[in-house]
């Protein structure tokens, strides 16, 4: 593939701290309780396609990312797949800085091991990726329109540098040069963040050529791009690229905020952070267009409008079986979680057996796992296990 042999260092900065990048830069189990019938509109593995298992997702920030990588994570320990878990036993792979096979819990470069799904936050470097999952991985992500990912980012990253002098995005947005330092190590999350993930300069060149080149080397890598706001149509295009059914793409939204922190922004807001965050808007306007063109072209209308209908219809389903509801005092005031995040309580009385069902609609996706194995019985957000929470806060942290 082009993206492959171009060397993207050239084109765009690579802000690297302390690391030397190379110059490349850039269903549910059956029987289990709840019975799960074949959906007449599964994809490809019910017509006779092998279900895709090589898998890597780039995890960007605030995209609702964590649902995605909580459904990847309960197909693989469905389906006994490995994962390339952070070396030191961390949420992420080393970000911010670029990913390096290294990172990986079990890599070594003279073993020919390779992970079926690669997942956690990383900010992505094709060529080191590529020694860590087979050559026939599926590669994609997701992305979010830039005005409302900054907005979650801005409250979810309050105390990044940029952020934590001011009292608002406005305040933030009226002199941000002011506040934002393009040296700093943690200045990504207050501009071009999805630019930053796929491993760009966030700073970088705006000029129509760069961003033309920035687009093609992404489309060179990534098989294709879901967009947060059409989630469950991107779920139904995700299962149809993976040729998976449509139960393995039922899931609940995942650290989701609290009405009470989000804001409705000004049209003027809205225009100033379009334009700060011009490169990300490059990006997203791009591949959202992209987006419902692939979906005409593998699904159609019609048929997408259906399978949303089933998928909607799976999901009201399995949240009557298992969720009581959601509850934030789950997330108890913690000098280390400001965070408003829902969370859902599920059903005291579910039978064992409903239980492993359910959790394993409710993993968190972000608590390390004991060795190689995935981490989907952890089960934080179930009332019997709140304490797990605190876990979750402190891998939150910073
Ligand atoms: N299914 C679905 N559909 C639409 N939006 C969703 C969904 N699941 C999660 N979310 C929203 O995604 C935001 C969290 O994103 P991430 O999980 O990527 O955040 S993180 O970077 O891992 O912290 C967070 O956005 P905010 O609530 O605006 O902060 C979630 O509400």
């Amino acid at each position: 593939m082009w993206s492959r042999n171009v060397s993207l260092g050239k084109i765009f900065h690579m802000a690297a701290p302390r690391v030397r990048c190379p110059l490349w830069t850039g269903g549910m189990r059956e029987g289990q309780g709840l019975t799960l019938q074949q959906s007449p509109l599964a994809g490809g593995e019910l017509q006779g396609e092998r279900p895709k298992t090589d898998i890597v997702f780039l995890k960007v920030h605030k995209s609702a990312s964590s649902t995605v990588m909580n459904i990847l994570f309960r197909f693989g320990e469905m389906h006994n797949l490995t994962f390339a878990f952070p070396q030191g036993g961390g949420y992420q792979l080393y970000y911010p800085y670029h990913f390096l096979a290294r990172f990986v819990q079990g890599f070594s470069p003279l073993s020919p091991r390779r992970f079926n799904i690669l997942c956690h936050h990383m900010r992505f470097l094709q060529p080191e990726v590529q020694k860590v999952v087979p050559s026939s991985a599926v590669y994609f992500s997701i992305l979010r329109n830039p005005v409302q990912l900054m907005e979650s980012s801005f409250v979810y990253y309050k105390g990044a540098s940029a952020f934590s002098r001011v009292r608002s995005l406005e305040e933030f947005l009226s002199q941000p040069w002011r506040y934002y330092d393009p040296t700093s190590g943690d200045r990504h999350y207050a501009r071009n963040l999805m630019t930053f993930d796929f491993g760009f300069n966030p700073d970088g060149d705006v000029s129509p050529e760069r961003v033309q080149l920035m687009l093609k080397a992404i489309e060179s890598s990534f098989d294709f791009l879901l967009i947060s706001e059409y989630f469950d149509e991107s779920m139904v295009l995700l299962k149809e690229m993976l040729c998976w059914d449509l139960d393995s793409v039922v899931s609940f939204p995942l650290n989701s905020r609290d009405s009470s922190t989000k804001s409705l922004l000004p049209d003027s807001v809205v225009e100033k952070l379009k334009a700060w965050n011009r490169l990300d808007w490059e990006i997203y306007t791009h591949f959202n267009r992209t987006f419902w063109e692939r979906i005409e072209r593998h699904i159609g209308r019609e048929r997408l409008r259906r399978e949303v209908r089933a998928l909607r219809q799976r999901q009201a389903e399995l949240a009557r079986a298992c969720l009581q509801g959601t509850d934030q005092s789950l997330f108890p005031p913690h000098p280390k979680c400001p965070r408003q995040l829902l969370a859902y309580t599920l059903f005291l009385g579910l039978q064992e057996t409903q239980w492993g069902y359910c959790r394993h609609c409710n993993s968190p996706g972000l608590l390390r796992p004991a060795r190689g194995t995935v981490p989907a019985l952890c089960g934080f957000l179930a009332v019997q296990d709140s304490q797990q929470f605190m876990q979750k806060c402190s891998v939150f942290s910073l």
